[in-house]
């Protein structure tokens, strides 16, 4: 099987460099629907990474015991809230996103789980669905059916095996989220060591990152930087990819200091301007 490394200079060739009249109202605006009781810190990590990755505005869709939590650990990021204390139940908003990204955090509780149903019903804004959205939808299967086209999903190995079953060999693997995209029309963000990008019959192997990401909420920053490409306007499969790829150099830039062992997912966050510098400063692959 052939895939495309995603090399510098494909990244180059995809890159938008943000021009000298921006404002934050046409830099995007992303919505991030996550966190529950006991898992707020997915919700600020994907939050705090949306904002980090150049989107003009973010906000958070939090159940109400995440109020102070989000409003407190990221002051640039605007908060609201769900009629229940503790896990979605109800996500109703007045705001017009240009991105969603769903499911860092949010649980699987069966309030939730219609929550995400009835979102999906009326939705027609671009979406990248991880962590719990995507388990919801595999318990739910006939929901994917409700997802808009080239909705990006990132699974991890053990999410991608709830939503297609068991694979014998990389090979079957690969058939069957390849079978998996066409079917449903999305782009999977198959995460792995190394991430692989699948749009229908092509497939993007990913040249950053190391083991320095296999730490907890690595994923959820991953969806906030998605989440906020897809908002600032990159085609689905274009923010997939400079993510994917954003988000592994961060970690090679800053093994280097931390080490592997110490890296932690806020450490993603804060390397992400060096991530995106060493995109204008040569032209060299
Ligand atoms: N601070 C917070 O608020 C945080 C909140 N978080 C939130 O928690 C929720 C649950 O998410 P989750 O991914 O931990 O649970 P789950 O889907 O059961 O997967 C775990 C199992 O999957 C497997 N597995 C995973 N990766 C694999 C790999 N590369 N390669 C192979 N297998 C792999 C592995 O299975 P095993 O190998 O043990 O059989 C593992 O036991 C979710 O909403 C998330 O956003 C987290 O992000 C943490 C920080
Ligand atoms: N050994 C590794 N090498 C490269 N990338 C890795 C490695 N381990 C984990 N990652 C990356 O870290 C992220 C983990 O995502 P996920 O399992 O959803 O984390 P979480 O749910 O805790 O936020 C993925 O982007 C994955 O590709
Ligand atoms: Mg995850």
């Amino acid at each position: 099987m052939y895939f495309i490394p995603i090399t510098k200079k494909e990244i180059q060739d995809r890159y938008q460099i943000v021009s000298a009249f921006a404002h934050k109202g046409t830099q995007g605006h992303a919505l991030l629907i996550a966190g529950s009781y006991g898992k707020m810190g997915a919700a600020v990590l994907a939050s705090k990474a949306a904002i980090k990755t150049g989107c003009g505005l973010v906000t958070a869709f939090v159940p109400e015991c995440g109020y102070d939590i989000l409003q407190i650990a990221i002051p640039e990021v605007m908060v609201i809230t769900d009629v229940a204390q503790r896990h979605l139940s109800n996500v109703k908003f007045q705001i017009k996103p240009q991105a969603i990204g769903i499911g860092p955090g949010i649980g699987q509780e069966q309030e939730t789980q219609k929550a995400l149903h009835d979102f999906l019903v009326s939705n027609i804004i671009p979406l990248v669905l991880d962590a719990d959205a995507l388990n919801c939808v595999s318990r739910n299967k006939e929901w994917l059916h409700l997802l808009p086209s080239k909705t990006i999903v990132t699974p991890h190995p053990k999410e991608l095996e709830r939503l297609i079953g068991p694979w014998e060999s990389e090979e079957e693997q690969f058939e069957k989220t390849i079978a998996f995209s066409k079917q449903y029309n999305l782009v999977v963000v198959m995460k792995g060591a190394p991430t692989h990008i699948i749009d229908g019959e092509t497939v993007y192997k990913n040249t950053t990152g190391n083991a320095a990401l296999a730490t907890a909420g690595s994923g959820d920053v991953l969806t906030g930087m998605t989440t906020s490409l897809l908002a600032q306007g990159y085609e689905a499969v274009n923010a997939a990819i400079l993510g994917v790829y954003l988000h592994g150099l961060t970690a090679d830039i800053a093994i280097t200091e931390t080490g592997t062992q110490s890296f932690i997912a806020s450490d993603i966050i804060s390397n992400i301007g060096r991530a995106f510098l060493t995109l204008e400063n040569d032209t060299n692959n």
